[in-house]
């Protein structure tokens, strides 16, 4: 997760997605609050209009502007307050929003020219707004702040009748209020994205095994184990859990150490990994030499296959000790449960899956090790499947 020295943001697009969505409800709140607030006081502007043009068709005209920007922003802000919005439709609404106001801004501006000094201090405020506070990307607040600065400037040098010194003066201001409001931005940005990266770090933790890498105990029981949680991808699909036991694993801790059968365990782990779907599929440790594969939409011959391929590869598969002078070879025993996930409400199959594949892999285990013994928790299982 790197962050992007010049944005503040995360280089990589699927990290910045991620956090974008993680933020999206915080977001969502900022927007509707943050355009609200500015509406008021947009609206609230117009006294100064009539304080400077009194009561007329100019007046008006201006009152008009200012109340497409009330409905504009009034809308977003509704939107994203009262629907789900999209991470898209956040920054069309943000940017949407910015621009309606800004064009409005300078029609007002024109309109009263002989006022270019003060609108230049209004502008300085809508560009920190810009930049600080209306949750938008980097790249699109930068874009919609320097194009309104320049198209005020040029407009102040059609229609202000400003001093050369003040026009200096001006250009200096705005230009140190885009430099100011894209370092905060970025600066803030940063800080947002590096605590979000602190909290991903800690949940990888708190969720992990530390040896193996794989989910611990803490993660399947408070995470996986909720009702509605491990989703199967279509209506109707099954779900399989494969519980597998490393055999002999006292004698390889005291024939080669400890450290050697830790490299037994890492080995297994990443084979299972290896062999299990990213992301759609879930590897637990279960107990010491114990893991769980828990796969949704994954019926039993399904399982039984991922079972067979993952006996066969790991007896053949030979491990360093320790001391890089030996090469380890052992077996493991499996058990494989399958029940459909919508039965009892969705609630405890998981746990109940789990005893199954505990008891059909100790069966395995009794049996002579090194074999899978499989079964069907479902009411109706397919002929031939109750068990394998
Ligand atoms: N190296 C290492 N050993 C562990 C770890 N966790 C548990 N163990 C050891 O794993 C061994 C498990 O032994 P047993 O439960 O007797 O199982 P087994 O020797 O595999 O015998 P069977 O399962 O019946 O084939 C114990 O000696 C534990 O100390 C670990 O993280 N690293």
């Amino acid at each position: 997760m790197r962050i992007h020295p010049l944005t503040g943001e995360f280089a990589q697009r699927a990290d910045e997605t991620a956090f974008l969505v993680h933020q999206l409800p915080q977001t969502r709140a900022l927007l509707g609050y943050t355009l609200v607030f500015c509406t008021l006081f947009y609206l609230a502007f117009s006294l100064s209009d009539l304080a400077a043009l009194g009561y007329g068709p100019t007046y008006l005209k201006l009152c008009a502007a200012r109340a497409v920007v009330a409905a504009t922003a009034g809308t977003c802000a509704w939107l994203a307050y009262h629907r789900p919005l999209t991470l898209h439709a956040t920054r069309i609404a943000a940017s949407g929003a910015e621009t309606v106001a800004l064009a409005c801004f300078t029609f007002i501006a024109v309109q009263r020219p002989d006022e270019f000094h003060w609108h230049a201090m209004s502008l300085a405020i809508m560009l920190i707004v810009i930049y600080l506070y209306i949750p938008n990307s980097f790249a699109n607040a930068l874009v919609l702040a320097s194009a309104a600065t320049a198209v005020f400037l040029v407009l102040t040098l059609k229609y202000g009748r400003l001093t050369a010194a003040d026009g200096v003066t001006m250009v200096m201001l705005l230009v140190l209020a885009n430099a100011f409001g894209a370092l905060a931005a970025r600066r803030f940005n940063q800080v947002s994205r590096e605590e979000y990266q602190a909290r991903v770090a800690l949940q990888h933790t708190a969720a992990r095994d530390h040896l193996t890498g794989c989910y611990n105990r803490r993660y399947l029981h408070e995470t996986l184990m909720r009702p509605g949680q491990v989703r199967t991808p279509h209506h109707g699909g099954l779900l399989t859990v494969v519980l597998c036991d490393i055999d002999h694993f006292k004698r390889i801790n005291d024939t080669y150490g400890h450290a050697s059968g830790d490299a037994v365990l890492r080995s297994f782990a990443e084979l299972l990994r290896h062999m299990t779907r990213d992301g759609v599929d879930s590897v637990v440790r279960y107990g010491g030499e114990e893991f769980l594969a828990i796969l949704p939409g994954t019926d039993l011959d399904g399982g039984i296959h991922l079972a067979e391929r993952l006996r066969t590869r790991f007896a053949d598969t030979s491990v360093m000790t320790d001391d890089g002078k030996e090469r380890m070879r052992t077996t493991a025993s499996f058990g494989v449960a399958c029940a459909d996930p919508a039965a009892d409400g969705g609630h405890h199959v998981l746990r109940d899956l789990i005893a199954v594949a505990d008891k059909l892999m100790y069966d395995a285990k009794r049996g002579g090790r090194d074999r899978v013994h499989a079964c069907c928790a479902c009411s109706n299982p397919p002929a031939g499947l109750r068990r394998a």
